[in-house]
């Protein structure tokens, strides 16, 4: 997967603390990502030193990271709560509102974060904003494209079709849909924005995460620092 944004060695740092708040006994969402990906690994070795956790992976990738490195998991479906979901972000403010989806994994790790006691973002200092700014990822179905690219502009969004950097055509999700990535420019009302791109029909769904974020852990050159919500 495509890294973005800060160093490797902030990313870890996160990754790793946020790996270090999982107990024994957990359900832990295993997010999407660079930054995610060092939470799984480390997960992996706390498991080989005998923590005894399940991971519910957010996509194919998560999954197959946690097979490698030991982690056993399980599907959403199979499982009836989620005790800590450590996951990523494209961009975050002081309200820990988010963007995610720069891996079009965005529709699981929604559905795993809110059936989750706690979120974890693990981020680099280059995601935080103090206003969102990214283009919002839209999971579309490929039926809905240009209908839905007509209600984003009567919102006042402009899409651009995801495609694929190593294969002619677009990116297909791991649910065999498009992705919208949409500029609304800065986004002074994520909470109002996120109610109207749920409610555009052929949007399975939209990359703004607002009010479910508990906590960033945010990996820099000397550490990590944990921020919470204004
Ligand atoms: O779909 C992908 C996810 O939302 C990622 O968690 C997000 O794009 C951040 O990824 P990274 O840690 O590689 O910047």
């Amino acid at each position: 997967m495509k890294t973005t944004g800060g160093s490797d060695e902030q990313k870890r740092r996160a990754g790793e603390r946020a790996a270090e708040a999982v107990e024994d006994g957990d359900v832990v969402g295993l997010g999407t990502g660079s930054t995610a990906a060092y939470a799984i690994r480390a997960l992996g070795r706390a498991v080989d030193d005998g923590l005894d956790v399940v991971g519910i992976p957010t996509s194919f990738d998560s999954r197959q990271l946690a097979r490698e490195v030991g982690v056993p998991v399980r599907s959403l479906e199979a499982i009836e709560g989620i005790d800590l979901a450590i996951d990523g972000a494209d961009q975050f403010d002081s309200q820990l509102a988010a963007i995610k989806g720069g891996g079009a994994a965005h529709a699981r790790e929604k559905v795993v974060a809110a059936a989750a006691d706690r979120l974890v973002l693990v981020v680099d200092p280059s995601k935080s904003a103090a206003t969102l700014t990214r283009s919002v990822p839209l999971e579309v179905l490929p039926d809905a494209r240009p209908a839905v690219e007509r209600d984003v502009a009567d919102l006042g969004g402009a899409s651009t079709l995801r495609r694929a950097e190593r294969k002619d055509g677009p990116v297909v999700t791991d649910n065999g849909n498009l992705v919208l990535d949409c500029d609304f420019g800065p986004i002074d009302d994520p909470g109002r924005l996120a109610s109207s791109l749920a409610s555009v029909p052929g949007v399975v769904e939209h990359g703004l995460f607002v009010g479910l974020a508990d906590a960033a852990y945010v990996g820099t050159d000397d550490g990590v620092e944990v921020r919470t919500r204004d």
